[in-house]
């Protein structure tokens, strides 16, 4: 059941459905995924305007100063008829019966009578001219962006259809990890919670819930039972220790089995399970490096078609370095943006830290060649 880390980050991707699309007020959908296009419900511009700071005027000129209308006003003020002016501000409605918005520049004024040539552009923003009702503002699929918030609010709709945002719980296993403190003899200070929280949202999801679980089989069987969320994440108790208990429950519990080991180091106890109820399970190894490497493979992948983001399309570059291959598999290893590769172990996160990029290198990649690249949190 083990496979290839292409087939694993390939099934992580590929096997989720996006979530149900929801009504949600636009100013709290962003990060989320339009499930329906965003039309327009009110035109814009939503009346009639002035497109410059002038006269309104109808007819041909001299014109006699009627009144004034700003920006805000209700209505347009008095009617222009011809031989008659209003001054306007950009954005006052204009009055009924003006032909065209005249700028101050091109205007002399002398005791309440404006002159100007014959008007060469009407400045006038007509209702709609933009967007007229029923227009296409933002088609489904596209992610909620501060610019897509403005452009819906900016068009009259209140609430967009977006795909439920994935939620995920965390159990962090091992009767050796603390959350915080300085660690006494045999613990170590767990490295999963800010790396899990960032992965999950980046790609789209909401953690929401985490719990330390010491190495029990009850607690952890009661804690997967418990999480009530779409996704749960494991850290720790992947692997075939006395004290790794992960596996066994989840086959137990009737959970199918999408990826149960990747042929890369390091990394390659990870694995995705479904639960019977559709939950989805992601185990990630206990040793950080190899945790982090787990959760770009299988965890970012799945939030993402989960949250109904299109699939990253991951970038690839030359690479050069000389870290040991794995022959039959990949080696994940951390590089920097100009391509050097930083060596790297399963344990410590430094390389990583002060990487850009994990480079996937083909057990026959050679220095310099292309290779896929996955991006740090
Ligand atoms: N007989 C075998 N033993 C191991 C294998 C194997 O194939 N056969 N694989 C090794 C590899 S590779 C890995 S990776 C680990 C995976 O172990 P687990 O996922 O079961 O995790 P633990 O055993 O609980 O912990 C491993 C290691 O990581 C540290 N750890 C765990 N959680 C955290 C955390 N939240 N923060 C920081 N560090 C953590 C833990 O203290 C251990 O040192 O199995 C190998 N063994
Ligand atoms: O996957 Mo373990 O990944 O090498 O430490």
């Amino acid at each position: 059941m083990q496979k290839s880390w292409a087939e694993a980050y390939a099934t992580a991707r590929d096997s989720a459905k996006p979530l149900p699309g929801e009504p949600t007020p636009v100013g709290a959908a962003a990060g989320r995924v339009l499930a329906a296009a965003v039309r327009c419900e009110r035109p814009v511009p939503a009346f009639d305007n002035a497109a410059m700071d002038g006269y309104a005027v109808a007819g041909a000129g001299p014109w006699t100063i009627r009144g004034r209308v700003l920006a805000g006003a209700v209505t347009g003020g008095p009617v222009v008829t011809p031989g008659c002016a209003v001054e306007i501000a950009t954005g006052a409605p204009v009055p009924a019966g003006t032909e065209a918005v005249i700028p101050y520049e091109r205007c002399a004024v002398d005791g309440g009578v404006v002159s100007a040539g014959r008007p060469e552009r009407a400045h006038i923003r007509r209702a709609g001219d933009s967007l007229a009702v029923g227009a296409l503002v933002v088609p489904a699929g596209r992610t909620v962006t501060a610019t897509v918030v403005a452009a819906a609010e900016q068009a009259g709709a209140e609430q967009v259809l977006a795909h439920r945002a994935p939620t995920v719980t965390l159990l962090v296993t091992g009767d050796e990890v603390i959350s915080d403190g300085v660690p006494g003899p045999g613990q170590v200070r767990d490295t999963f919670t800010g790396l899990v929280t960032a992965v999950t949202a980046r790609a789209g999801g909401v953690l929401d819930g985490r719990r330390l679980l010491p190495d029990r089989r009850d607690l952890l069987d009661a804690a997967l039972r418990e999480a009530g969320t779409d996704v749960v994440v494991v850290s720790g108790s992947s692997s075939a220790g006395a004290a790794d208990h992960l596996h066994e429950l989840l086959s137990a519990g009737g959970a199918t089995w999408l990826v149960r080991g990747v042929a890369c180091r390091p990394g390659h106890p990870q694995a995705l399970a479904v639960l019977p109820d559709g939950r989805w399970v992601v185990s990630l190894p206990g040793n950080p490096y190899a945790g982090l490497v787990a959760a770009l493979t299988l965890l970012e992948p799945l939030l993402t078609a989960l949250a109904g983001r299109p699939a990253a399309v991951l970038p690839c570059a030359p690479v050069s370095g000389s870290p040991k291959l794995m022959p039959g598999g990949v080696r994940i290893v951390p590089a920097e943006a100009d391509g050097t590769l930083i060596g790297a172990g399963s344990v410590g996160l430094h390389a990583a830290a002060n990487a850009d990029f994990l480079a996937v290198l083909p057990g026959d990649w050679t220095p310099g060649s292309p290779a896929t690249l996955l991006r740090v949190p």
